[in-house]
């Protein structure tokens, strides 16, 4: 089949580096002879046919700007029982020959729904803060998140240390401890909490308290920072940042960063990756390929099965390890 139209859209949570990848897409289409046509609001605007033809224009200038030019949402209707089927419909009502969806792996999940009723080319971009894919070493999004947790744990830093405090710092991630992990390694958090090292939660909590008590006892800590992933403990980070103050003694504060880590300019990284990923989908409908992600795996680019991008317990494990490599707590 010869293409010449190519859908895309942007879907999930928006995450710094669509835009760069929106824009590259848009470049390699209009220097191969195709048609870009961005779909709006993620798998909505298929419902919805909100759509409109992307130029060299539209794409100017926007390789630094956070959120995406093509909105995103997500899509419920995609989730019930005739949404796949009504899509694909969608998608010819557009005369789309082949879709690029830039997403987490919900969207893939959507995507892969979609083929089952479309069997025209569909190809994945990883695109969300929380990196949590398979077969993708980092997602768009994910350094620059990592960028702000850090620059705002840094600034809570120089509170907690002035007031001599115990700050319980919640960073986003979804289920997933990548954002947590890495911003508290790299802001030398005294302690990272994530859901993959919780067995067990009230022995976690136990250790947790009394590991506090000796840094600040024994080691004359002056501040005390907690990294927190969402979504790692049944409690809430306030309740978390209650129950230190009531265990140890200690002034303890809690805050929650919330959507600012969706937003900003994309860092360099995060630029290029896109810049990257955007060329090589396209490349890849060049050759023929559906139904895969394009990711980097140790810098070399490799192309996934959109159905086998679900996180795999492998994650966990690799999470796991390197926390314990960074993990400078004595009593541990
Ligand atoms: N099982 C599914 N079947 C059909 N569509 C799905 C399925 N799972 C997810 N989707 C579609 O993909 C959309 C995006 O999925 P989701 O909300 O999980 O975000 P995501 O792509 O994982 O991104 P992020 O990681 O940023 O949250 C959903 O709103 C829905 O439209
Ligand atoms: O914007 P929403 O729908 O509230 O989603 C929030 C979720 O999206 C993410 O920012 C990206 O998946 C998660 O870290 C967070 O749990």
């Amino acid at each position: 089949m010869s293409i010449k139209r190519i859908g895309l859209l942007t879907s999930g949570g928006d995450a710094p580096g669509m835009n760069a990848a929106i824009r590259a897409i848009t470049l390699k289409c209009i220097n191969a002879g195709w048609d870009v046509i961005g779909i709006e609001a993620g798998y909505n605007g298929l419902f919805s046919l909100s759509s409109r033809p992307l130029t060299h224009q539209d794409v100017d200038n926007i390789i630094q700007r956070g959120g995406t030019i093509l909105k995103t949402a997500r899509c419920q209707t995609l989730k019930e029982d005739n949404g796949s089927e009504l899509a694909a419909q969608q998608l010819d009502k557009l005369a789309i020959d082949a879709l690029i969806v830039i997403g987490g792996d919900g969207s893939f999940r959507g995507a892969t729904q979609i083929n089952k009723f479309w069997p025209k080319p569909i190809i994945g971009i990883p695109g969300t803060i929380d990196n949590d894919i398979n077969g993708t070493d980092q997602t768009i999004g994910f350094w620059t998140a990592i960028e702000t947790a850090l620059s705002c744990i840094d600034k809570i830093r120089d509170t907690a240390d002035a007031f001599e405090r115990i700050f319980v710092v919640e960073v986003m991630g979804r289920d997933c401890g990548f954002i947590a992990m890495e911003s508290g390694i790299a802001c030398a958090a005294e302690q990272i909490i994530c859901k993959e090292i919780i067995e067990n939660e009230s022995d976690f909590l136990s250790k947790l308290y009394s590991s506090i008590q000796h840094a600040v006892t024994w080691q004359q800590t002056q501040s005390y920072v907690i990294v927190v992933a969402e979504n790692a403990l049944s409690i809430s980070a306030q309740t978390l940042a209650q129950n230190i103050q009531s265990n140890t003694g200690v002034d303890t504060k809690s805050a929650i960063l919330g959507y600012v880590q969706r937003g900003g300019a994309p860092v360099a990284m995060d630029r290029v990756l896109a810049t990257q990923l955007g060329i090589a989908a396209v490349d890849a409908l060049v050759q023929g390929k559906s139904g895969v992600m394009i990711g980097t795996l140790n810098n070399t680019l490799v192309e996934i099965p959109l159905a086998d991008t679900g996180l795999k317990n492998t994650a966990n494990q690799a999470l796991i390890k390197r926390l314990k490599q960074f993990n400078f707590d004595l009593t541990d």
